[in-house]
Protein backbone atom coordinates (compact mmCIF):
# COMPACT_ATOMS: atom_id res chain seq x y z
CA UNK A 1 0.00 0.00 0.00
CA UNK A 2 1.21 3.11 -1.33
CA UNK A 3 0.17 7.22 -0.34
CA UNK A 4 1.04 10.23 -1.99
CA UNK A 5 3.19 12.95 0.06
CA UNK A 6 3.05 15.75 -2.82
CA UNK A 7 0.28 18.00 -2.71
CA UNK A 8 -0.40 21.38 -3.80
CA UNK A 9 -2.74 23.85 -5.68
CA UNK A 10 -1.87 25.15 -9.39
CA UNK A 11 -2.15 28.79 -10.04
CA UNK A 12 -3.14 29.23 -13.60
CA UNK A 13 -4.85 32.51 -15.55
CA UNK A 14 -5.38 34.26 -12.03
CA UNK A 15 -6.76 30.95 -10.88
CA UNK A 16 -6.17 27.84 -8.64
CA UNK A 17 -7.22 24.75 -9.42
CA UNK A 18 -7.23 21.47 -8.15
CA UNK A 19 -4.03 19.09 -9.15
CA UNK A 20 -4.61 15.30 -9.03
CA UNK A 21 -2.40 15.07 -6.04
CA UNK A 22 -3.40 17.36 -4.05
CA UNK A 23 -7.31 15.59 -4.14
CA UNK A 24 -5.44 12.35 -3.86
CA UNK A 25 -3.54 13.49 -0.49
CA UNK A 26 -3.40 10.47 2.16
CA UNK A 27 -5.20 8.18 0.26
CA UNK A 28 -4.19 4.59 0.24
CA UNK A 29 -3.82 2.93 -3.01
CA UNK A 30 -2.04 0.06 -4.55
CA UNK A 31 -1.42 0.88 -7.84
CA UNK A 32 -1.02 3.95 -10.06
CA UNK A 33 -1.07 4.20 -13.94
CA UNK A 34 -0.78 7.35 -15.62
CA UNK A 35 0.07 10.99 -14.82
CA UNK A 36 -0.44 12.78 -11.19
CA UNK A 37 -0.23 15.95 -12.34
CA UNK A 38 -3.36 16.74 -14.12
CA UNK A 39 -5.80 18.95 -13.64
CA UNK A 40 -9.04 17.46 -12.53
CA UNK A 41 -12.61 19.40 -12.89
CA UNK A 42 -15.20 17.21 -10.27
CA UNK A 43 -16.17 13.96 -8.61
CA UNK A 44 -18.74 11.66 -10.00
CA UNK A 45 -19.09 8.25 -8.53
CA UNK A 46 -22.18 7.97 -11.23
CA UNK A 47 -21.23 7.42 -14.82
CA UNK A 48 -24.11 9.74 -15.74
CA UNK A 49 -22.46 12.36 -13.29
CA UNK A 50 -19.09 12.54 -14.93
CA UNK A 51 -18.17 15.91 -16.67
CA UNK A 52 -15.08 16.49 -18.80
CA UNK A 53 -11.78 16.16 -16.69
CA UNK A 54 -13.89 14.42 -13.32
CA UNK A 55 -12.03 11.61 -11.28
CA UNK A 56 -14.66 8.63 -11.72
CA UNK A 57 -14.82 6.01 -8.95
CA UNK A 58 -16.46 2.62 -9.45
CA UNK A 59 -18.43 1.44 -6.48
CA UNK A 60 -19.97 -2.34 -6.30
CA UNK A 61 -22.89 -1.29 -5.66
CA UNK A 62 -26.08 -3.62 -3.95
CA UNK A 63 -27.94 -3.39 -7.37
CA UNK A 64 -25.43 -3.19 -10.15
CA UNK A 65 -20.84 -2.97 -10.11
CA UNK A 66 -19.91 0.38 -11.09
CA UNK A 67 -17.32 -1.03 -12.51
CA UNK A 68 -19.12 -1.57 -15.55
CA UNK A 69 -19.51 2.08 -16.17
CA UNK A 70 -16.31 2.33 -16.87
CA UNK A 71 -16.26 2.70 -20.31
CA UNK A 72 -19.50 4.89 -20.07
CA UNK A 73 -17.48 7.15 -17.56
CA UNK A 74 -14.48 7.55 -19.99
CA UNK A 75 -16.86 8.39 -22.61
CA UNK A 76 -18.53 10.88 -20.45
CA UNK A 77 -14.79 12.65 -20.68
CA UNK A 78 -13.32 11.16 -17.38
CA UNK A 79 -9.43 11.79 -17.09
CA UNK A 80 -9.07 9.65 -14.08
CA UNK A 81 -10.39 6.13 -13.08
CA UNK A 82 -10.45 4.81 -9.42
CA UNK A 83 -11.44 1.55 -9.46
CA UNK A 84 -11.19 -1.50 -6.67
CA UNK A 85 -11.10 -4.55 -8.67
CA UNK A 86 -8.06 -5.00 -11.71
CA UNK A 87 -9.80 -3.47 -14.74
CA UNK A 88 -8.85 -3.20 -18.44
CA UNK A 89 -8.96 0.08 -19.89
CA UNK A 90 -11.00 0.14 -23.37
CA UNK A 91 -8.45 0.52 -26.26
CA UNK A 92 -10.15 3.69 -27.27
CA UNK A 93 -9.59 5.22 -23.51
CA UNK A 94 -7.37 8.29 -23.93
CA UNK A 95 -3.69 8.38 -23.37
CA UNK A 96 -4.02 10.65 -20.89
CA UNK A 97 -6.08 8.75 -18.39
CA UNK A 98 -4.90 7.91 -15.21
CA UNK A 99 -5.87 4.57 -13.20
CA UNK A 100 -5.95 4.14 -9.52
CA UNK A 101 -6.51 0.78 -7.62
CA UNK A 102 -7.50 0.86 -4.10
CA UNK A 103 -8.89 -1.42 -1.53
CA UNK A 104 -12.49 -0.13 -1.09
CA UNK A 105 -13.30 2.62 -3.58
CA UNK A 106 -16.16 3.49 -0.78
CA UNK A 107 -13.21 4.72 1.23
CA UNK A 108 -11.30 6.36 -1.50
CA UNK A 109 -14.66 8.16 -2.20
CA UNK A 110 -15.09 9.68 0.77
CA UNK A 111 -10.90 10.63 1.04
CA UNK A 112 -11.03 12.20 -2.52
CA UNK A 113 -14.74 14.07 -1.80
CA UNK A 114 -13.15 15.28 1.39
CA UNK A 115 -9.73 15.88 -0.43
CA UNK A 116 -11.68 18.30 -2.94
CA UNK A 117 -13.89 19.81 -1.19
CA UNK A 118 -10.78 21.45 0.89
CA UNK A 119 -11.95 19.40 4.48
CA UNK A 120 -14.75 21.24 4.99
CA UNK A 121 -15.77 19.57 8.50
CA UNK A 122 -12.41 21.28 9.77
CA UNK A 123 -14.30 24.65 9.45
CA UNK A 124 -18.15 23.89 11.02
CA UNK A 125 -18.83 22.93 14.26
CA UNK A 126 -20.31 19.29 13.55
CA UNK A 127 -23.06 17.58 15.38
CA UNK A 128 -23.83 13.94 14.47
CA UNK A 129 -27.14 12.24 15.37
CA UNK A 130 -27.66 8.32 15.13
CA UNK A 131 -30.10 6.20 16.41
CA UNK A 132 -32.96 4.74 15.08
CA UNK A 133 -35.84 6.96 15.86
CA UNK A 134 -35.77 10.47 16.86
CA UNK A 135 -33.03 11.93 15.13
CA UNK A 136 -34.80 14.40 12.96
CA UNK A 137 -36.53 15.93 15.91
CA UNK A 138 -33.66 16.43 17.50
CA UNK A 139 -31.46 18.05 14.49
CA UNK A 140 -34.40 20.22 14.45
CA UNK A 141 -34.91 21.55 18.13
CA UNK A 142 -30.65 22.21 17.92
CA UNK A 143 -31.49 23.91 14.99
CA UNK A 144 -33.83 25.97 16.72
CA UNK A 145 -31.46 26.76 19.76
CA UNK A 146 -28.96 27.60 17.60
CA UNK A 147 -31.05 30.33 15.56
CA UNK A 148 -32.18 31.65 19.53
CA UNK A 149 -28.30 31.89 19.95
CA UNK A 150 -27.85 33.91 16.88
CA UNK A 151 -25.68 31.46 15.76
CA UNK A 152 -26.12 29.72 11.85
CA UNK A 153 -26.53 26.51 11.25
CA UNK A 154 -27.48 23.84 8.44
CA UNK A 155 -29.16 20.86 8.56
CA UNK A 156 -28.95 17.68 6.91
CA UNK A 157 -31.42 14.56 7.16
CA UNK A 158 -34.40 12.49 6.30
CA UNK A 159 -36.25 16.03 5.51
CA UNK A 160 -33.45 17.09 3.41
CA UNK A 161 -30.55 19.49 3.32
CA UNK A 162 -31.07 22.95 4.92
CA UNK A 163 -28.68 25.39 3.82
CA UNK A 164 -30.15 28.78 4.53
CA UNK A 165 -33.88 29.06 3.59
CA UNK A 166 -33.68 26.41 0.48
CA UNK A 167 -34.50 23.13 1.37
CA UNK A 168 -32.76 20.01 -1.07
CA UNK A 169 -34.29 16.81 -1.29
CA UNK A 170 -31.85 14.37 -0.26
CA UNK A 171 -32.36 10.89 -1.64
CA UNK A 172 -30.92 9.41 1.31
CA UNK A 173 -31.03 10.24 5.10
CA UNK A 174 -27.16 10.64 5.27
CA UNK A 175 -26.44 10.94 1.41
CA UNK A 176 -23.11 9.80 -0.23
CA UNK A 177 -19.83 10.97 0.93
CA UNK A 178 -19.20 12.83 -2.34
CA UNK A 179 -22.73 15.32 -1.81
CA UNK A 180 -22.28 15.13 1.77
CA UNK A 181 -19.03 17.32 1.29
CA UNK A 182 -19.95 19.14 -1.16
CA UNK A 183 -23.16 20.44 1.47
CA UNK A 184 -20.27 20.68 4.09
CA UNK A 185 -18.28 22.52 1.86
CA UNK A 186 -21.56 25.14 0.53
CA UNK A 187 -21.92 25.39 4.55
CA UNK A 188 -18.57 26.81 5.32
CA UNK A 189 -18.59 29.18 2.62
CA UNK A 190 -21.54 30.78 3.22
CA UNK A 191 -20.41 31.37 7.26
CA UNK A 192 -22.27 28.89 8.53
CA UNK A 193 -20.99 27.71 11.83
CA UNK A 194 -22.90 24.56 13.17
CA UNK A 195 -24.24 21.53 10.79
CA UNK A 196 -26.28 19.45 12.48
CA UNK A 197 -27.16 15.88 10.92
CA UNK A 198 -28.65 12.42 10.82
CA UNK A 199 -25.98 10.02 10.82
CA UNK A 200 -27.48 6.59 10.04
CA UNK A 201 -26.08 3.21 10.57
CA UNK A 202 -26.16 2.68 6.52
CA UNK A 203 -23.77 5.69 6.44
CA UNK A 204 -21.56 4.37 8.88
CA UNK A 205 -21.08 1.25 7.60
CA UNK A 206 -21.01 2.37 3.84
CA UNK A 207 -18.03 5.32 4.77
CA UNK A 208 -20.81 7.98 3.75
CA UNK A 209 -19.15 10.35 6.82
CA UNK A 210 -15.50 9.06 6.63
CA UNK A 211 -13.07 11.27 7.08
CA UNK A 212 -16.01 13.94 8.64
CA UNK A 213 -14.89 15.06 11.80
CA UNK A 214 -17.18 15.39 14.62
CA UNK A 215 -17.31 17.57 17.88
CA UNK A 216 -20.17 16.21 18.96
CA UNK A 217 -21.92 12.19 19.15
CA UNK A 218 -25.58 12.28 20.14
CA UNK A 219 -27.41 8.52 20.59
CA UNK A 220 -30.97 8.09 20.38
CA UNK A 221 -32.31 4.98 20.75
CA UNK A 222 -31.76 1.04 19.05
CA UNK A 223 -34.79 -1.05 17.74
CA UNK A 224 -34.70 -3.04 14.86
CA UNK A 225 -34.56 -1.51 11.27
CA UNK A 226 -32.58 -2.47 8.85
CA UNK A 227 -31.47 -5.65 9.69
CA UNK A 228 -31.31 -6.52 5.92
CA UNK A 229 -28.41 -4.82 5.76
CA UNK A 230 -26.75 -5.46 9.45
CA UNK A 231 -28.17 -8.91 9.54
CA UNK A 232 -28.19 -8.93 13.61
CA UNK A 233 -28.98 -6.11 16.43
CA UNK A 234 -25.34 -6.00 17.38
CA UNK A 235 -24.01 -5.52 14.14
CA UNK A 236 -26.57 -2.67 13.70
CA UNK A 237 -25.07 -1.85 16.91
CA UNK A 238 -21.33 -1.68 16.01
CA UNK A 239 -22.44 0.82 12.78
CA UNK A 240 -24.07 2.99 14.80
CA UNK A 241 -21.29 2.97 17.79
CA UNK A 242 -18.96 3.94 15.20
CA UNK A 243 -19.94 7.78 15.35
CA UNK A 244 -18.70 8.11 18.86
CA UNK A 245 -14.97 6.99 17.88
CA UNK A 246 -15.17 10.08 15.52
CA UNK A 247 -16.24 12.44 18.23
CA UNK A 248 -13.80 14.64 19.40
CA UNK A 249 -15.70 16.95 22.43
CA UNK A 250 -18.79 15.36 23.56
CA UNK A 251 -20.73 12.25 23.68
CA UNK A 252 -24.63 12.64 24.21
CA UNK A 253 -26.44 9.36 25.05
CA UNK A 254 -29.77 8.22 25.35
CA UNK A 255 -29.39 6.42 29.14
CA UNK A 256 -33.01 4.94 28.80
CA UNK A 257 -32.36 3.02 26.00
CA UNK A 258 -30.28 -0.67 26.61
CA UNK A 259 -27.89 0.01 23.72
CA UNK A 260 -27.48 3.39 25.09
CA UNK A 261 -26.42 2.19 28.33
CA UNK A 262 -23.86 -0.12 26.66
CA UNK A 263 -22.18 2.33 24.74
CA UNK A 264 -22.18 4.87 28.04
CA UNK A 265 -20.19 1.99 29.39
CA UNK A 266 -17.56 2.15 26.39
CA UNK A 267 -17.25 5.95 26.43
CA UNK A 268 -16.37 6.64 29.98
CA UNK A 269 -12.67 5.77 28.86
CA UNK A 270 -12.83 7.90 25.54
CA UNK A 271 -11.42 11.35 25.67
CA UNK A 272 -14.67 13.13 24.80
CA UNK A 273 -17.09 14.24 27.31
CA UNK A 274 -19.90 11.89 27.90
CA UNK A 275 -23.33 13.53 29.21
CA UNK A 276 -26.34 11.49 29.57
CA UNK A 277 -29.94 12.34 29.04
CA UNK A 278 -33.07 10.21 30.15
CA UNK A 279 -36.50 10.05 32.19
CA UNK A 280 -36.27 6.53 33.82
CA UNK A 281 -32.57 5.65 34.59
CA UNK A 282 -29.90 7.99 36.04
CA UNK A 283 -28.71 10.50 34.12
CA UNK A 284 -27.08 14.16 33.99
CA UNK A 285 -29.88 15.76 31.66
CA UNK A 286 -33.57 14.60 33.25
CA UNK A 287 -37.12 15.97 33.49
CA UNK A 288 -39.71 15.62 36.04
CA UNK A 289 -42.93 17.24 36.72
CA UNK A 290 -44.54 16.00 33.07
CA UNK A 291 -47.83 17.25 32.23
CA UNK A 292 -49.28 15.63 28.76
CA UNK A 293 -51.44 17.65 26.86
CA UNK A 294 -52.55 16.57 23.26
CA UNK A 295 -50.67 19.72 22.03
CA UNK A 296 -48.15 20.12 23.98
CA UNK A 297 -46.02 18.64 26.97
CA UNK A 298 -44.70 20.47 30.05
CA UNK A 299 -41.88 19.53 32.06
CA UNK A 300 -39.03 20.33 34.33
CA UNK A 301 -35.98 19.76 33.09
CA UNK A 302 -32.31 19.06 35.35
CA UNK A 303 -29.39 20.08 33.98
CA UNK A 304 -26.20 20.27 35.90
CA UNK A 305 -26.16 24.39 34.76
CA UNK A 306 -29.67 24.37 36.98
CA UNK A 307 -33.21 23.44 35.88
CA UNK A 308 -35.77 25.18 33.98
CA UNK A 309 -39.25 24.81 33.55
CA UNK A 310 -39.92 23.94 29.17
CA UNK A 311 -42.66 23.03 26.92
CA UNK A 312 -42.67 21.15 23.82
CA UNK A 313 -45.11 21.66 21.27
CA UNK A 314 -45.15 17.61 20.38
CA UNK A 315 -47.12 15.37 22.53
CA UNK A 316 -46.13 12.14 24.12
CA UNK A 317 -42.54 11.01 26.33
CA UNK A 318 -40.40 10.59 22.84
CA UNK A 319 -40.95 14.62 22.82
CA UNK A 320 -39.43 14.88 25.93
CA UNK A 321 -36.85 12.60 25.57
CA UNK A 322 -35.72 14.56 21.97
CA UNK A 323 -35.59 17.60 23.81
CA UNK A 324 -33.59 16.70 27.16
CA UNK A 325 -30.85 15.66 24.01
CA UNK A 326 -30.95 19.23 22.62
CA UNK A 327 -31.33 20.61 25.56
CA UNK A 328 -27.91 18.43 26.75
CA UNK A 329 -26.02 19.37 23.86
CA UNK A 330 -27.09 23.38 24.48
CA UNK A 331 -25.28 22.66 27.75
CA UNK A 332 -22.69 21.05 26.44
CA UNK A 333 -21.88 24.08 24.01
CA UNK A 334 -22.65 26.50 26.73
CA UNK A 335 -25.57 27.86 25.34
CA UNK A 336 -27.41 29.56 28.29
CA UNK A 337 -30.41 27.56 29.52
CA UNK A 338 -33.00 30.80 28.71
CA UNK A 339 -31.97 30.43 25.81
CA UNK A 340 -32.23 26.74 24.75
CA UNK A 341 -35.77 27.12 26.60
CA UNK A 342 -36.38 29.69 24.44
CA UNK A 343 -35.51 27.60 21.32
CA UNK A 344 -36.77 24.19 21.68
CA UNK A 345 -40.02 26.04 23.06
CA UNK A 346 -40.33 27.94 19.02
CA UNK A 347 -40.66 24.48 17.46
CA UNK A 348 -44.39 24.87 17.00
CA UNK A 349 -44.38 21.21 15.20
CA UNK A 350 -41.99 19.10 12.94
CA UNK A 351 -43.25 17.78 8.89
CA UNK A 352 -44.93 14.81 9.34
CA UNK A 353 -44.06 14.30 13.41
CA UNK A 354 -47.40 13.68 15.23
CA UNK A 355 -48.76 16.67 12.68
CA UNK A 356 -52.35 17.36 12.84
CA UNK A 357 -53.41 17.31 9.23
CA UNK A 358 -57.08 18.17 9.78
CA UNK A 359 -59.29 18.74 12.43
CA UNK A 360 -62.59 19.78 12.98
CA UNK A 361 -65.04 19.39 16.29
CA UNK A 362 -65.67 15.28 15.02
CA UNK A 363 -62.43 14.40 13.91
CA UNK A 364 -58.27 14.49 14.23
CA UNK A 365 -56.31 13.63 11.57
CA UNK A 366 -52.79 13.33 12.02
CA UNK A 367 -49.71 12.04 9.81
CA UNK A 368 -46.92 10.52 11.51
CA UNK A 369 -43.17 8.74 10.57
CA UNK A 370 -43.22 6.29 12.69
CA UNK A 371 -42.21 2.61 10.66
CA UNK A 372 -40.92 0.88 13.04
CA UNK A 373 -42.54 -1.38 15.69
CA UNK A 374 -41.13 0.69 18.37
CA UNK A 375 -42.31 4.30 17.02
CA UNK A 376 -45.61 2.80 16.38
CA UNK A 377 -46.15 1.50 19.60
CA UNK A 378 -44.87 4.38 20.82
CA UNK A 379 -47.55 7.13 18.79
CA UNK A 380 -50.20 4.53 19.59
CA UNK A 381 -49.56 4.89 22.98
CA UNK A 382 -49.29 8.58 23.10
CA UNK A 383 -52.36 8.98 21.26
CA UNK A 384 -54.57 7.06 23.43
CA UNK A 385 -54.76 8.76 26.55
CA UNK A 386 -56.63 11.71 24.23
CA UNK A 387 -58.95 9.19 22.14
CA UNK A 388 -62.27 10.01 23.55
CA UNK A 389 -63.11 7.12 21.04
CA UNK A 390 -61.52 4.93 18.67
CA UNK A 391 -58.05 5.61 16.98
CA UNK A 392 -58.46 4.63 13.23
CA UNK A 393 -54.83 3.30 12.37
CA UNK A 394 -53.67 3.55 8.60
CA UNK A 395 -50.26 1.50 7.95
CA UNK A 396 -48.24 -0.40 6.05
CA UNK A 397 -44.40 -1.68 6.00
CA UNK A 398 -42.12 -0.91 3.90
CA UNK A 399 -40.50 -3.48 1.52
CA UNK A 400 -37.82 -5.41 2.86
CA UNK A 401 -36.51 -8.99 1.88
CA UNK A 402 -36.71 -12.35 2.99
CA UNK A 403 -37.55 -13.39 6.91
CA UNK A 404 -36.65 -10.17 7.85
CA UNK A 405 -39.07 -8.41 5.95
CA UNK A 406 -41.75 -11.13 6.94
CA UNK A 407 -40.68 -11.02 10.88
CA UNK A 408 -41.23 -6.31 10.72
CA UNK A 409 -44.56 -7.14 8.96
CA UNK A 410 -45.60 -9.54 11.72
CA UNK A 411 -43.88 -7.18 14.25
CA UNK A 412 -45.82 -3.95 13.24
CA UNK A 413 -49.18 -6.42 13.17
CA UNK A 414 -49.07 -7.18 16.52
CA UNK A 415 -48.53 -3.62 17.42
CA UNK A 416 -51.61 -2.37 15.53
CA UNK A 417 -53.10 -4.92 16.76
CA UNK A 418 -52.87 -4.49 20.13
CA UNK A 419 -52.71 -0.59 20.18
CA UNK A 420 -55.12 0.72 17.22
CA UNK A 421 -59.03 0.01 17.50
CA UNK A 422 -59.20 -0.40 13.63
CA UNK A 423 -56.39 -0.75 11.21
CA UNK A 424 -56.62 -0.02 7.32
CA UNK A 425 -53.68 -2.19 6.48
CA UNK A 426 -52.30 -0.28 2.78
CA UNK A 427 -48.90 -0.18 0.79
CA UNK A 428 -45.53 1.95 1.99
CA UNK A 429 -43.23 1.85 -0.96
CA UNK A 430 -43.95 -1.68 -1.72
CA UNK A 431 -40.85 -1.31 -4.53
CA UNK A 432 -40.59 -4.57 -6.30
CA UNK A 433 -42.45 -6.59 -3.99
CA UNK A 434 -46.00 -7.67 -4.23
CA UNK A 435 -48.02 -5.01 -1.97
CA UNK A 436 -50.89 -7.86 -1.30
CA UNK A 437 -48.64 -10.34 -0.05
CA UNK A 438 -47.16 -7.74 2.20
CA UNK A 439 -50.36 -6.66 3.84
CA UNK A 440 -51.51 -10.34 4.08
CA UNK A 441 -48.25 -11.19 6.39
CA UNK A 442 -49.34 -7.88 8.13
CA UNK A 443 -52.96 -9.10 8.14
CA UNK A 444 -52.09 -12.93 9.77
CA UNK A 445 -50.38 -11.40 12.61
CA UNK A 446 -53.29 -8.79 13.08
CA UNK A 447 -55.30 -11.85 13.10
CA UNK A 448 -53.34 -13.95 15.73
CA UNK A 449 -53.57 -10.99 17.99
CA UNK A 450 -57.24 -10.19 17.46
CA UNK A 451 -56.77 -7.16 15.85
CA UNK A 452 -59.82 -5.63 13.51
CA UNK A 453 -58.58 -4.54 9.90
CA UNK A 454 -59.18 -4.19 6.53
CA UNK A 455 -56.52 -4.58 3.75
CA UNK A 456 -56.90 -2.08 0.95
CA UNK A 457 -53.51 -1.98 -1.59
CA UNK A 458 -53.86 1.48 -3.06
CA UNK A 459 -52.78 3.74 0.02
CA UNK A 460 -55.43 6.55 -1.11
CA UNK A 461 -58.30 4.50 -0.99
CA UNK A 462 -57.11 2.82 2.17
CA UNK A 463 -56.79 6.73 3.64
CA UNK A 464 -59.97 7.98 2.05
CA UNK A 465 -61.72 4.41 3.59
CA UNK A 466 -60.91 5.61 7.11
CA UNK A 467 -61.55 9.20 6.85
CA UNK A 468 -65.46 7.77 5.21
CA UNK A 469 -65.20 5.13 8.83
CA UNK A 470 -64.42 8.04 11.15
CA UNK A 471 -67.16 8.93 13.66
CA UNK A 472 -67.31 12.02 16.51
CA UNK A 473 -64.58 12.26 18.13
CA UNK A 474 -62.12 9.29 16.08
CA UNK A 475 -59.14 9.97 15.66
CA UNK A 476 -57.20 8.52 12.36
CA UNK A 477 -53.46 8.39 12.58
CA UNK A 478 -51.96 7.94 9.60
CA UNK A 479 -48.24 6.35 9.54
CA UNK A 480 -45.40 5.68 7.68
CA UNK A 481 -44.90 8.02 5.58
CA UNK A 482 -44.51 11.41 7.36
CA UNK A 483 -42.83 14.31 5.60
CA UNK A 484 -42.59 12.19 2.53
CA UNK A 485 -44.40 13.34 -0.76
CA UNK A 486 -44.30 10.24 -3.16
CA UNK A 487 -44.51 6.59 -2.90
CA UNK A 488 -42.34 3.81 -4.88
CA UNK A 489 -44.38 1.20 -6.37
CA UNK A 490 -42.29 -0.84 -8.46
CA UNK A 491 -39.41 1.00 -9.86
CA UNK A 492 -41.83 4.33 -10.00
CA UNK A 493 -41.77 7.15 -7.81
CA UNK A 494 -45.71 8.33 -7.89
CA UNK A 495 -46.24 11.81 -5.65
CA UNK A 496 -48.07 11.55 -2.85
CA UNK A 497 -49.37 14.02 -0.53
CA UNK A 498 -50.88 12.77 2.53
CA UNK A 499 -52.54 16.49 4.31
CA UNK A 500 -53.79 16.96 0.57
CA UNK A 501 -55.33 14.07 0.31
CA UNK A 502 -57.32 13.91 3.84
CA UNK A 503 -58.06 17.63 3.03
CA UNK A 504 -59.39 17.47 -0.30
CA UNK A 505 -61.55 14.06 1.23
CA UNK A 506 -62.75 15.87 4.27
CA UNK A 507 -64.27 19.39 1.66
CA UNK A 508 -66.09 16.62 -0.43
CA UNK A 509 -67.42 15.08 2.44
CA UNK A 510 -68.95 18.32 3.91
CA UNK A 511 -69.81 19.31 0.28
CA UNK A 512 -72.14 16.01 0.35
CA UNK A 513 -73.36 16.55 3.49
CA UNK A 514 -74.14 20.04 2.13
CA UNK A 515 -72.44 22.04 4.95
C1 LIG B 1 -28.65 -0.10 0.22
C2 LIG B 1 -28.09 1.24 -0.13
O1 LIG B 1 -27.65 1.96 0.71
N1 LIG B 1 -28.14 1.58 -1.44
C3 LIG B 1 -27.53 2.80 -1.90
C4 LIG B 1 -26.57 2.46 -3.00
O2 LIG B 1 -27.30 1.84 -4.01
P1 LIG B 1 -26.73 0.59 -4.78
O3 LIG B 1 -25.52 0.03 -4.07
O4 LIG B 1 -27.86 -0.30 -5.08
O5 LIG B 1 -26.24 1.26 -6.12
P2 LIG B 1 -26.21 0.53 -7.49
O6 LIG B 1 -27.43 0.87 -8.24
O7 LIG B 1 -25.85 -0.91 -7.26
O8 LIG B 1 -25.01 1.23 -8.23
C5 LIG B 1 -23.62 0.95 -7.93
C6 LIG B 1 -22.79 2.06 -8.46
O9 LIG B 1 -22.91 2.10 -9.88
C7 LIG B 1 -23.12 3.42 -10.27
N2 LIG B 1 -23.81 3.48 -11.57
C8 LIG B 1 -25.03 2.91 -11.73
C9 LIG B 1 -25.68 3.01 -12.96
C10 LIG B 1 -25.08 3.70 -14.02
O10 LIG B 1 -25.59 3.84 -15.13
N3 LIG B 1 -23.86 4.23 -13.80
C11 LIG B 1 -23.20 4.16 -12.61
O11 LIG B 1 -22.11 4.66 -12.46
C12 LIG B 1 -23.94 4.01 -9.13
O12 LIG B 1 -23.91 5.43 -9.10
C13 LIG B 1 -23.24 3.41 -7.93
O13 LIG B 1 -22.12 4.17 -7.57
O14 LIG B 1 -25.98 3.61 -3.54
C14 LIG B 1 -26.93 4.56 -4.04
C15 LIG B 1 -26.16 5.74 -4.59
O15 LIG B 1 -25.49 6.39 -3.60
C16 LIG B 1 -27.87 4.99 -2.90
O16 LIG B 1 -28.79 5.96 -3.35
C17 LIG B 1 -28.59 3.75 -2.42
O17 LIG B 1 -29.47 4.10 -1.40
C18 LIG B 1 -30.79 3.59 -1.61
C19 LIG B 1 -31.66 4.62 -2.30
C20 LIG B 1 -31.40 3.27 -0.27
O18 LIG B 1 -32.58 2.97 -0.20
N4 LIG B 1 -30.66 3.33 0.78
C21 LIG B 1 -31.21 3.17 2.11
C22 LIG B 1 -31.30 1.72 2.53
C23 LIG B 1 -30.34 3.96 3.06
O19 LIG B 1 -29.19 4.28 2.76
N5 LIG B 1 -30.92 4.30 4.18
C24 LIG B 1 -30.23 5.04 5.19
C25 LIG B 1 -31.02 5.07 6.50
C26 LIG B 1 -32.37 5.74 6.47
C27 LIG B 1 -32.96 5.87 7.88
O20 LIG B 1 -32.49 6.69 8.69
O21 LIG B 1 -33.91 5.15 8.19
C28 LIG B 1 -30.00 6.46 4.68
O22 LIG B 1 -29.04 7.10 5.12
O23 LIG B 1 -30.80 6.94 3.85
N1 LIG C 1 -37.20 9.11 20.84
C1 LIG C 1 -38.02 8.37 20.12
N2 LIG C 1 -38.26 7.07 20.42
C2 LIG C 1 -39.08 6.31 19.68
N3 LIG C 1 -39.75 6.76 18.61
C3 LIG C 1 -39.55 8.04 18.25
C4 LIG C 1 -38.69 8.91 18.97
N4 LIG C 1 -38.71 10.11 18.37
C5 LIG C 1 -39.52 10.01 17.31
N5 LIG C 1 -40.05 8.78 17.24
C6 LIG C 1 -40.97 8.19 16.24
O1 LIG C 1 -40.17 7.89 15.11
C7 LIG C 1 -40.63 8.59 13.96
C8 LIG C 1 -39.44 9.10 13.21
O2 LIG C 1 -38.86 10.11 14.02
P1 LIG C 1 -37.65 10.94 13.47
O3 LIG C 1 -37.94 11.31 12.09
O4 LIG C 1 -37.27 11.99 14.45
O5 LIG C 1 -36.58 9.78 13.53
P2 LIG C 1 -35.35 9.55 12.65
O6 LIG C 1 -34.35 9.02 13.60
O7 LIG C 1 -35.01 10.78 11.92
O8 LIG C 1 -35.85 8.41 11.67
P3 LIG C 1 -35.34 8.07 10.17
O9 LIG C 1 -33.87 7.87 10.23
O10 LIG C 1 -36.07 6.84 9.83
O11 LIG C 1 -35.68 9.24 9.35
C9 LIG C 1 -41.52 9.70 14.48
O12 LIG C 1 -42.48 10.04 13.53
C10 LIG C 1 -42.08 9.09 15.72
O13 LIG C 1 -43.16 8.26 15.38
Amino acid sequence: MHRLAVWNYIYRKGLYALILSFVLQDLAFERIQGDLNQEVSSVAFDSREVMPGAIFVAISGFTVDGHRYIPAAIAQGASVIVAEQPVELPLSAPSALTLLQVQDTRDALARISANFYGRPTEKLNMVGITGTNGKTSISYFIKSILDQAGQSSGIIGTIGTLIGEELRKNKNTTPEALYLQQSFAEMAQRGIDTCVMEVSSHALSLKRVAYSSFHTGIFTNLTPDHLELHRSMEEYFEAKAMLFDMTSRCNIINADDPYGALLIQRLRTRPAALLTYGLEQDADIYADNISYAIDATRFTAHTPAGSIELEVRLPGSIYVLNSLAALAWAYASGIPLETAKAGIQAVEGIKGRMEVVYRDDHNTVIVDFAHTEDSLEKVLSTLRPYAKSRIILVFGVYAAPGKLGLDKRRAMGRVAAQHADFSVITSDNPKDQDPDAIIADIAAAMQEHQGSFKGMVDRKEAIEYALALAEKDDIVLITGKGHETSQIIGTTEIPFHEAQIVNDFKKRQLLNHGQ
